[in-house]
Formats: C-alpha cells, sequence, structure tokens
C-alpha cells in the first residue's frame, strides 16, 4: 500500500479545537489508517520565513507544519483564499475583492508548501493537495521534478462559468489543475460546472471522467465527502453525550429544540435562517413558548471584514427577534458563539426535534450528516435541509427547502415538529443509510484507489555511464 501524503492549509489535531471545521475532522482517520504525512500550516505566524518544519505525531496522526509571516496570512488565507475564492466560488461576486497582492501572496505561500513538501515525498508517494487554498500546487511540485500519482480535492463548489471569469487570470490558475490526475469535487453540479468552464474558456473536451486540454489528459470526478458514522453514534452515546442531552432537555422544560451549528459564515445561510425563523414565529402564534432554536456559531475568519459584518448582522437580528417574541420564561433564540467538541455535539443534534441546515451554497455539509447520525432511531428528530447543500444530493428524505424563502422555511418548520413518528422514522433510516454507506472510509477510498490505479509516469531512465 502505498504511502499517502496530504497537503492542506488546515492541519487538525486529532483532539483539538472544538470548532474546526469538517475537512480537518475527516482527514485525521484517513492519515491514520495510511500512516501518511499530513503537510500544511501550523495556524501559527513567525517575523521571517525560515522554512523550519516542525513535525509531530499527533494519535497516530503524522503532522510537518509550517508558520508562516503575517503578510502571508493577510495575502494568502485571509486575501485570496477567503476574500477572493471563497465568495467567488459561493456565487457571492458583490463580496470578492481582487487585488493583486493576494495573488501574489497565494502563489509565495504554495511555493512555500512546494518546498516544504517536497523534500518529505518520495517515489511511491500518493499525495492529495486539498482544496481552494491549494490548487497550484500539484503544479509547482511537478516543477521540482515530483512525477508522483496526485489528486488534488476540491471541498467548496465548483462555480458557474460566467462567475468565475470576473477572477482576473482565471484561465491561468484553472490551468494548474491539470498537473494533478485525479480531482474530485463533491457532487455532480460542481463537477459539471468545472466541465464547462473547461469546455468553454480553455478549448478543453470532456469524454466521461476524462478531461483533456491542451494534450494533458486528467479525470474528474464526483466523490461526495461523507463522515465517520461508527464513530459518531458511539460518540451520542458518549458519557459527555448523554451528560448535554440532559443538560439541555432539562433547560427546555419540555418545549422543541430546533438546532443550527455552523461557522459564523454568510455563506452558511444564518441571517436568512433567522428570517425563516420569526416567520415561522409570526405565522404560528400557537407554538410560541413551545420551541427554542439554539444556534451555534463558533466564529470564523474573524479579520476578514465580510466576517465581521455578518456577525454583527446576528448579534443585531438574534436581539431583535428575541426582543419581539421573547416572555420572562421564554428566549425563543439562544444564539451561542463558541464551539463545542464533537461528543456534546452529538448529545446536543439528539437533544434537537429538528436539525436545521440552511446554507445559501455549501460544498458538502457535515453537519447535516452529524445530525442523522447522533439520533435516537427509535424516535429521530427530522432534518431540514436547503437544496443548495452538496449534502442535498443524498440526503433527499430531508425535507429540502430554499434557504431564500422564508416562507417555505417557516412551513417546513410546522411541517416537521407535526410529523407522525413512522414518518420520522422512515425518513431517518433512508438517510441513515445513505450517511453509513458512503462514510469517510468510502470517500477516502473512492478517490485513493481512483487515483493509485492511475499508471504512475515511467521515471526518467538514468543516462548509461559512458564506456570507454
Ligand atoms: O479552515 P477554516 O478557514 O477555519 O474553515 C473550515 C473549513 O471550511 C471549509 O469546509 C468545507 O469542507 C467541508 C468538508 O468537505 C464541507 O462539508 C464544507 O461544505 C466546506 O465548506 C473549507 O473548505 C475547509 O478547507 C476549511 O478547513
Ligand atoms: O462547535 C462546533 C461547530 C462545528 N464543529 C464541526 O465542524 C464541522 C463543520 O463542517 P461542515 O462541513 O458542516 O462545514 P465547514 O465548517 O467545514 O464549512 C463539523 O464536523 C462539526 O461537527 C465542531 O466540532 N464544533
Amino acid at each position: 500500500m502505498s504511502r499517502l501524503i496530504v497537503i492542506s492549509n488546515r492541519v487538525s489535531r486529532p483532539n483539538g479545537a472544538a470548532n474546526q471545521g469538517g475537512l480537518a475532522v475527516a482527514l485525521a482517520q484517513a492519515l491514520r489508517e495510511s500512516r501518511g504525512i499530513w503537510v500544511g500550516w501550523s495556524g501559527g505566524t513567525t517575523d521571517n520565513f525560515t522554512g523550519h518544519i516542525g513535525f509531530a505525531d499527533d494519535d497516530g496522526v503524522k503532522t510537518a507544519t509550517i508558520d508562516l509571516e503575517e503578510q502571508d496570512v493577510d495575502e494568502y488565507y485571509n486575501g485570496y483564499a477567503n476574500k477572493t475564492l471563497w465568495p467567488l466560488f459561493h456565487y457571492r461576486i458583490d463580496l470578492a475583492e481582487y487585488a493583486r497582492d493576494f495573488e501574489g501572496g497565494y502563489n509565495r505561500v504554495n511555493q512555500r508548501f512546494a518546498d516544504t513538501a517536497s523534500p518529505l515525498i518520495e517515489p511511491e508517494d500518493i499525495i492529495w493537495v486539498q482544496d481552494y487554498h491549494m490548487i497550484p500546487l500539484g503544479q509547482m511540485l511537478r516543477d521540482r521534478g515530483h512525477q508522483n500519482r496526485m489528486g488534488f480535492f476540491l471541498h467548496i463548489p465548483w462555480p458557474p462559468t460566467r462567475l468565475l471569469v470576473s477572477l482576473p487570470h482565471h484561465t491561468k490558475l484553472v490551468s494548474t489543475l491539470f498537473a494533478y490526475d485525479v480531482i474530485g469535487f463533491h457532487t455532480e453540479e460542481w463537477l459539471e460546472s468545472f466541465r464547462h468552464y473547461v469546455e468553454r474558456e480553455m478549448g478543453g473536451t470532456v469524454d466521461g471522467d476524462f478531461v483533456t486540454v491542451g494534450g494533458r489528459t486528467i479525470q474528474a470526478v464526483a466523490c461526495p465527502i461523507g463522515i465517520n458514522a461508527e464513530e459518531f453514534k458511539q460518540a451520542a452515546a458518549s458519557d459527555a453525550a448523554v451528560e448535554m442531552h440532559r443538560q439541555v432537555r432539562a433547560s427546555l422544560q419540555d418545549r422543541s429544540l430546533i438546532v443550527g451549528v455552523d461557522r459564523l459564515d454568510y455563506s452558511k445561510g444564518l441571517e436568512e435562517r433567522f428570517n425563516g425563523y420569526a416567520r415561522f414565529l409570526k405565522d404560528h402564534a400557537e407554538h410560541h413558548r413551545r420551541v427554542v432554536l439554539a444556534q451555534i456559531a463558533p466564529p470564523s475568519r474573524g479579520e476578514v471584514e465580510s466576517y465581521q459584518q455578518i456577525r454583527a448582522t446576528l448579534d443585531s437580528l438574534a436581539g431583535r427577534i428575541n426582543g419581539e417574541y421573547s416572555d420572562v420564561d421564554w428566549t425563543p433564540i439562544r444564539y451561542v458563539n463558541q464551539g463545542y467538541p464533537r461528543d456534546k455535539l452529538a448529545g446536543i443534534y439528539r437533544s434537537a426535534r429538528i436539525g436545521l441546515v440552511t446554507p445559501l451554497r455549501d460544498g458538502m455539509n457535515l453537519v447535516a450528516k452529524e445530525y442523522v447520525a447522533a439520533q435516537n432511531p427509535d424516535d429521530p428528530g427530522v432534518l431540514i435541509l436547503s437544496r443548495f447543500a452538496g449534502a442535498a444530493m443524498q440526503l433527499k428524505d430531508a425535507l429540502l427547502i430554499n434557504p431564500y424563502s422564508p416562507e417555505e422555511m417557516s412551513d417546513a418548520i410546522d411541517r416537521a415538529l407535526a410529523m407522525p413518528l413512522d414518518e420520522r422514522k422512515r425518513r431517518w433510516r433512508a438517510m441513515m443509510d445513505s450517511v453509513e454507506q458512503q462514510d469517510i472510509s468510502w470517500w477516502r477510498s473512492a478517490f485513493t484507489d481512483r487515483l493509485a490505479a492511475t499508471r504512475q509516469e515511467e521515471p526518467e531512465a538514468e543516462p548509461e555511464p559512458a564506456t570507454e
């Protein structure tokens, strides 16, 4: 079995921060199983970049990380990754900022990651680069002579061509993807958008999974990420989860809990969610005092202005809705800006009659799957899910809604609260089958098996020693 080298911006400590994102949570187990190395940013900064690599072995996961300079973080992570690519790829060109400094910083930091990873790579290794922070990295590793099998996975949506062309030098960026052997997306929709771009903007051709541009053919596939369903079921039965469940239920006094769990990100549709819930309270006075929405929203990317703005908007919106509907002994929204470890989250999910997952656009959304996995099979809750989350392609037995419509959200909440037990069980079973079948191991294998099967390029023959 070839060794796996994963390279991504964020490198998770398996028992690390409570609010780590889905990608970090998902990869730890995959690496542990393949005895690989995880290369990425330490999350720390240094005054002068030295290229020093910090090695660690955390719970069986080997990591190799580098510190970045403040300027790198500003231009690469806050800048090109989160002020340019993230909004653009989530269809928010109104929020996207195009600055040469960002693009320069992005390329500089990718060169730094290439310099870091290069000496660690052995010829038989399989290299798997993750996400929009590192699109050009594969090309940079090829430039350093690495002929390994190399894959790339995009965890966020691929935007429609008419939006992507607003990015300066878009073709230059996309052409670097052709350094990989296999590239993956969560859904057919993102894959189709990619193919459309390649045909329209690069004169490429598509033949099934094979995409060719300028004589180079790669595979482009849809491969939805999953969760560790078994571990999550166990987490839901852990002491921490049971205690959390008890605390939450005691605080509710027989009220029904609706739960949302999201990084505080404008793509997650939190403003629209609060407005949809307010609409429900307006339309359904009979439910007043009978429901509580707990929105867990750990702050994210707080140095980026659009994230500061969404935080301020939500602070005031939650206050306004609570001011309008609260009673001395009932607050309709519990708005919580702290993150929870996953065992406690599992207890919270299990306490909730409704999981409310309403992103405006989301590559996958692992919270939707975790909510399903944490339910009590004998009395499962109902998942209300945005049609625009990648997860909606698999979780078709959720109540699928348009998150931009407060009326649809209000109707779905009302329907979920009234849903009979047999319908809840039927829908949950179908969703749980999908969560269990296409779990994190399935995702990892589906992608890496495909990558491993690509023919490794023959290393260039050593020149024959000169004979006298
Ligand atoms: O690393 P951060 O800037 O704190 O952000 C956290 C992660 O957010 C994004 O997650 C995406 O990947 C998930 C797993 O595939 C997917 O379910 C979700 O829809 C995506 O938004 C980001 O893509 C990751 O790189 C970040 O680590
Ligand atoms: O307080 C929190 C909030 C979220 N998460 C985890 O963060 C991930 C969020 O992943 P998702 O795909 O839903 O969205 P992302 O944040 O990656 O865009 C999930 O595994 C959550 O369990 C967590 O551990 N604690």
